[in-house]
């Protein structure tokens, strides 16, 4: 598999307070990477820093060998725990949106033939995440894990080549959990997404991940907790590439350091 991002020698540093320290790392196109680690160890500034909406203070990212732009451009797409719809839209606005934004920035609308098609393309993705019957629901008549699916389908319609999860499932029963990650699972490979997830429930990490990867502090400085920052230090190759349970691991292949 060919590396699709790159990060060398990365730091993520608020004034004297060091987040990320040191990372260096190849993400390659098609893996589907669960990112775990302890609360503050920098997971979220992780994906922000893929998302483009934080710059690295020292080091550079590559995205296909060439240095990432400073925003968020069609080709990364992002959910969230929560909040990531509008609740004024319906499933079927929602989802159109993205495409509105991209093809016309100023109004966000779309007319005739582009609108119809725009309409074409938001309501096959919404049957893909299973929300074809739901497309003019509005987010507060639809559950918990509908409006996850209808994020995803938002992300997703726009077919960006990184779809980025920020505890996508945290905030869901187990049982509507385990039907979210068939879904993902199934789009993972469908769209052929290369995926990074920021997950604090480890079973989820090593049941859909190819690889999962820890971020914590490898040093620790008691009296000044802030000099040191997280960086990679478990990085874990799973053979888990189409079979969603149960994972293994490679022995051989645990830390990277
Ligand atoms: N803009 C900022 N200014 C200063 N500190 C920040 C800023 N953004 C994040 N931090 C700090 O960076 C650290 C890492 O935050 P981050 O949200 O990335 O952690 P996390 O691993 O995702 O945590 P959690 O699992 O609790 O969501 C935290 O200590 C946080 O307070």
């Amino acid at each position: 598999m060919s590396t699709l991002l790159s990060f060398r020698d990365v730091w993520v540093e608020y004034g004297d307070r060091i987040i990320i320290e040191k990372l260096d790392l190849d993400i390659a196109a098609g893996s589907f990477v669960s990112v775990v680690g302890p609360s503050g160890a920098g997971k979220s500034s992780f994906l922000r820093l893929i998302l483009g909406q934080e710059a690295p203070t020292r080091g550079s990212i590559l995205l296909d060998g060439v240095p990432l732009k400073p925003e968020c451009g069609p080709d990364r797409g992002v959910v969230f725990q929560r909040y990531s719809v509008f609740p004024h839209l319906s499933a079927l606005r929602n989802t159109m949106l993205g495409l509105e934004c991209a093809q016309s920035p100023f109004t966000a609308r779309l007319f005739g033939r582009s609108r119809r098609k725009a309409e074409e393309e938001a309501t096959a993705m919404l049957e893909a995440v299973g929300l074809g019957h739901s497309l003019h629901l509005y987010p507060a008549q639809m559950s918990g894990g509908m409006q996850q699916r209808l994020a995803i389908a938002q992300a997703l319609v726009k077919r960006p080549r990184i779809l980025l999860l920020d505890e996508p499932f945290g905030a869901l029963d187990p049982g509507i959990r385990a039907d979210m990650h068939a879904l993902i699972r199934g789009l993972w490979q469908e769209y052929a997404l290369t995926i990074v997830m920021v997950t604090h429930d480890i079973r989820e990490a090593f049941t859909l991940g190819t690889r999962v990867l820890a971020l914590d502090k490898r040093r620790h400085d008691p009296h000044a907790p802030h000099r040191f920052g997280a960086t990679a230090i478990y990085d874990l190759p799973l053979r888990n590439r189409t079979e969603p349970t149960p994972p293994s691991i490679t022995i051989d292949a645990i830390g990277n350091n």
